[in-house]
């Protein structure tokens, strides 16, 4: 039965559907969840505070953010808080409302599209539990629930809950090139027997696309040193010789096959910006300049980007509406222009450049609201010497071409996931002259009200 799991593919449901959460909480003291409502009420989630040691269940939507924070005395503390009471009486407040004066610590969190069982650790940090806890936990309601009819009625559960898995071992082997060395054994009826196996296969599972990954990141990397090497290599279009794609008058140039992988379109727009715009951008972003050489880890703990470059943001209206009605253009996403990010400007000089990376979440998990989907590269000007871009997964390397964007992004149009790696990219040293480029990442889920600001570029809220 679990053999056929290697040809499943789970469907996902556009639809926002309703998610389980459990909330272990182990921070010490006694805590309240709360759902932080669009317009910045909290609102509690269970009628009784949640003791240390013990968990809050709650049912929510994909998105959907969450405070967990010590316990106040009183119910009048959030408003004493807010008119300045934690500092005008602190003995008091940090005693009976040290939640509503932030003293005990807090924590957030946003709700994935998975059933998720979290910890909130000591330290407020938010923990998601093993994919074999999780395992463990599922088979023994399943198997509560079978009865004597356990082995027909909990395989399909059994098969669901794993294919996800599976298919992430599959990715990262069709990534890696490796042989499949996969095999999983039919797990036996017994009930006792069959949890302790599958659990197992769940831990051999979430191994084994741990270690694969860690492969694929330094294969990734070394095609990435490989390509960066080649100064010279001539950009990878993979469109169609006669079929041209015109966008506003502009040729669009096919650097990724969508057609096939939909989610991950790579794309070269010539003469998108013009050169009075890059001299306007540039001379904004110049006297503003600050040196960025490491941005942070994200919520995903491999996603991380490092950059040894000096960058500014700016804004164009003009150049951001562009970017907006491309990225509409070459996808289905509608994206607003309104609570988008600012361009940034980013300067590299001789030796500098800008690792592998993803601009948002590009791991083949749920896309998160408020998160960036799209970039649009712009080209202000080329260095001397290096200064590539390339995208090592998906084979693709582009020599910049002066006031040419590449496009990227990284959801699917309808399925709500984001690709998985192929839009993994870095910008090589320079290695002689100065290299610019303004570059805009997309979101969605903005708005006037709800910005960029208040997101992770990987969705959720900004912590
Ligand atoms: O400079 C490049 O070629 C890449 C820049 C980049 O990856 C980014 O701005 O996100
Ligand atoms: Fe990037």
């Amino acid at each position: 039965m679990l053999l056929l799991l290697l040809f499943l593919i789970p469907a996902l449901a556009a639809q926002p559907k309703s998610v389980a959460v459990s909330v272990r909480n182990l921070s010490g003291r006694e805590v309240m969840v709360y759902w932080l409502s669009p317009s910045g009420e909290r609102v509690p989630q269970t009628p009784k505070p949640t003791k240390h040691g013990s968990s809050a269940s709650i049912n929510s939507y994909e998105g959907h953010r969450f405070e967990v924070r010590g316990t106040d005395a009183h119910e009048k503390c959030d408003m004493w808080a807010s008119m300045g009471e934690c500092k005008k009486n602190p003995r008091y407040m940090l005693k009976s409302c040290a939640g509503a004066c932030g003293g005990g610590g807090r924590a957030t969190f946003a709700v994935a599209d998975v059933e998720e069982f979290l910890t909130v650790d000591r330290d407020w940090s938010v923990s998601r539990e093993s994919f074999a806890l999780r395992a463990r936990r599922l088979l023994e309601r399943i198997f509560d629930e079978c009865g004597d009819e356990s082995c027909g009625c909990a395989a399909p559960q059994i098969d669901q809950f794993l294919a996800e898995k599976v298919s992430e071992v599959e990715l990262e082997i069709r990534i890696s090139g490796a042989p499949p060395s996969l095999v999983v054994e039919p797990p036996s009826c017994d009930a006792r027997a069959c949890i302790d196996e599958v659990v197992s296969a769940a831990d051999h599972l979430d191994r084994a696309a741990k270690e694969l990954r860690k492969g694929t990141k330094e294969k990734a990397e070394r095609l990435r040193n490989e390509s960066c090497a080649v100064p010279e290599r001539p950009t990878t279009f993979q469109d169609h010789p006669n079929v041209s794609l015109w966008w506003e008058g502009r040729r669009v140039r096919d650097l990724f096959h969508y057609s096939f992988m939909p989610e991950a379109r790579i794309s070269m727009v010539e003469d998108f910006v013009t050169a009075d715009e890059c001299r306007e951008m540039m001379a904004r972003a110049r006297p503003r300049l600050q040196r960025a050489t490491h941005a942070h880890d994200g919520d995903l703990t491999h996603v991380s980007e490092a950059r040894d470059a000096q960058q500014a943001t700016v804004t164009l209206p003009a150049v951001q509406a562009r970017t907006i009605s491309l990225a509409n253009f070459l996808s289905n996403y509608s994206l607003p222009s309104d609570g988008q990010e600012a361009l940034m400007a980013i300067q590299y000089t001789r030796g500098q450049q800008y690792m592998l990376h993803c601009d948002g979440s590009c791991d083949g998990t749920p896309f998160l609201s408020g998160g960036r989907l799209a970039t649009v590269l712009m080209y202000c000007q080329n260095a001397d010497e290096g200064g590539a871009t390339t995208f090592p997964n998906a084979g693709v390397h582009v020599s910049p071409a002066l006031y040419s964007a590449v496009y990227f992004h990284f959801r699917h149009p309808t399925t709500n996931l984001t690709e998985a790696w192929h839009t993994e990219h870095s910008g090589c040293p320079v290695l002689s002259g100065e290299k610019w480029v303004i570059t805009h990442w997309l979101r969605a889920g903005v708005s006037k009200e709800q910005p960029a600001s208040r997101f992770s570029p990987f969705g959720g809220p900004n912590n």
